[in-house]
């Protein structure tokens, strides 16, 4: 059987975070069909580690089914690692994410980890983020608002239709955005009332991005911040 570069990248990550496993360690787990490659993948070494804190209920199920104990991230201290994918990196490691509506609780987990390894195909490394549409979760009252001032920012904004996130909120999805300076997007769309979140991860970046094509994976690693 030929191997996705999804496969290819999340069986990266597992080669690199499994002679680091330890019996009482927890994993962090991203949403998205690259994540879920490193969930099945992981399940052949559940007996390695304690279990996994998921950034959503659908990675909840997916761990669950695979035997994987879950974890509430309110009794953890720090974790070693978050593992997940992305729809877009830059030479920095910034990353969009939320295609699939997690952003705030992947963002939540990324925060709590001492090293987050993203893992994605390899077209999703962009020299500038913002051909992909930038999510953001928003409290549904402020929908209307906070797409007005997306506009403000320079963006076309459009409510993800049909769209409820695990948190009872919506997304919306901001295009047009040139995103040459990462942080100070991620600080002003945050700052708008009514976000929840965006799904830009500047404050927080990927440390390790694991880009998978189909002639190998390539490694790569934050430069340092500045
Ligand atoms: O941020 C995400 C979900 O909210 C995903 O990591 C991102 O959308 C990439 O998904 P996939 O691995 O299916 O390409």
């Amino acid at each position: 059987m030929n191997t996705s570069p999804k496969q290819a990248a999340a069986q990266a990550a597992l080669e690199l975070i499994l002679p680091q496993l330890k019996r009482e360690m927890v994993l962090g787990i991203g949403t998205g069909s690259t994540a879920n490659c490193f969930i099945d993948l992981l399940a052949a070494h559940k007996q390695a580690f304690a279990g996994a804190v998921a950034s959503s209920e659908q990675s909840a199920a997916r761990l669950a089914a695979q035997g994987i104990a879950l974890y509430d991230l309110n009794d953890l201290a720090q974790l070693d690692f978050y593992i997940d994918g992305a729809d877009e990196a830059d030479p920095n490691l910034c990353l969009i994410k939320g295609g699939g509506g997690a952003l705030t609780r992947e963002k939540i987990v990324a925060a709590t980890a001492k090293t987050f390894v993203c893992i994605a195909e390899a077209h999703k490394r962009v020299e500038v983020l913002g051909a992909f549409p930038l999510p953001v979760e928003v409290i549904p009252m402020a929908c209307a608002y906070v797409m007005r001032e997306l506009t403000q920012l320079g963006a076309k904004p459009l409510k993800r239709a049909d769209v409820v996130t695990d948190n009872g909120n919506w997304i919306i999805d901001a295009a047009g955005l040139a995103i040459t300076q990462p942080l100070a997007l991620e600080a002003q769309v945050n700052a708008i009332t009514g976000v929840v979140e965006s799904g830009l991860f500047a404050s927080r970046r990927a440390d390790i991005l694991l880009l998978a094509s189909h002639t190998g994976v390539v490694h790569l690693e934050c430069p340092s911040k500045g």
